[in-house]
């Protein structure tokens, strides 16, 4: 569970999050969404403890975020931004594994190969897996980074636009491994995504929060959130979902 608490945060002196109070599940797919400089990004880096916050604080399953050691954080959380530094010479698997490091921390074993394993696999990049990822197309990149979390094993993972570089093939499934992340049997994971594919977040979030000027707009089970007003209202453009074959999609109202 992680708790926000009358949380405040600023950059470069600018107030970009406002008193922001609201509980996220343990477990399950929570879709972050919100017009652009609605402040997602800057929520998700305050939960990764990457930005320190102005006021409030954020804890998770009681303890704040903020005073662990990065090591231990390291543990209990992955994160993805959305710029991520390319390490060039790095293989794909060499990537993926790195996600193992806070496990292992140099020296690793059996199951941080077999997750790692799993993780090419999962995403599809069994082929890719001895490529260096300077040679990779975008899409192949951006699914590399989630293995990589996917690898780290945490019960919290925190994803900044992972859809953004995928074609449909690709986005369907790496929201379908999210949705097996979330929901494993074995380890349940909490998954927090910002999605900017609204399709995306009313078909497979289970939690949706809404936020617009650093501010909460609403929080709760996806089909409380997920409504035209809402919608409407958070994009101030008129929005409206229907059911097409048995799937959520918006369109222009
Ligand atoms: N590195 C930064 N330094 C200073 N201010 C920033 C920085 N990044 C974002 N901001 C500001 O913080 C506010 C919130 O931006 P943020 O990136 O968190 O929004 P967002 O909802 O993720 O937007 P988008 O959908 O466009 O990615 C904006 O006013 C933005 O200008």
């Amino acid at each position: 569970m992680i708790e926000i608490e009358t949380l405040s945060v600023e950059r470069d002196h600018a107030p970009v999050l406002h008193d922001l109070s609201l509980a996220l599940p343990a477990g399950g797919l929570t879709a972050l969404i919100g017009p652009n400089g609605a402040g997602k990004s800057s929520l998700l880096l305050t939960l990764a403890g990457l930005i320190a916050p102005r006021a409030g604080r954020v804890r998770l399953d009681g303890e704040d975020i903020h005073a662990m050691r990065p090591q231990a954080r390291a543990l209990r959380l992955a994160f993805l931004g959305q710029e991520q530094a390319q390490v060039s010479r790095l293989t794909v698997r060499e990537m993926v594994g790195f996600g193992r490091w806070p496990h292992h921390r140099g020296r690793p074993g059996p199951a941080d190969r077999a997750a790692v394993a799993g993780a090419l696999a999962l995403f599809g990049l069994g082929e890719l897996a001895e490529r260096p990822v300077s040679s990779l197309s975008g899409g192949q990149r951006q699914r590399t980074q989630i293995a990589m979390a996917h690898a780290q094993a945490t019960p919290l993972v925190l994803l900044d636009e992972p859809l953004s570089a995928l074609d449909p093939r690709y986005a369907r499934e790496v929201m379908e491994a999210l949705v097996a992340m979330a929901h494993d049997p074995a380890a349940p994971r909490g998954v927090v995504v910002v999605l900017h594919d609204l399709g995306m977040a009313a078909r497979y979030a289970d939690h949706v929060v809404a936020m617009k000027h650093g501010r909460l707009v609403a929080a709760g089970p996806r089909r409380e959130v997920m409504r035209d007003a809402v919608l409407s209202a958070l994009f101030d453009t008129g929005l409206k979902l229907r059911e097409v074959e048995g799937a959520q999609v918006v369109l222009p109202a």
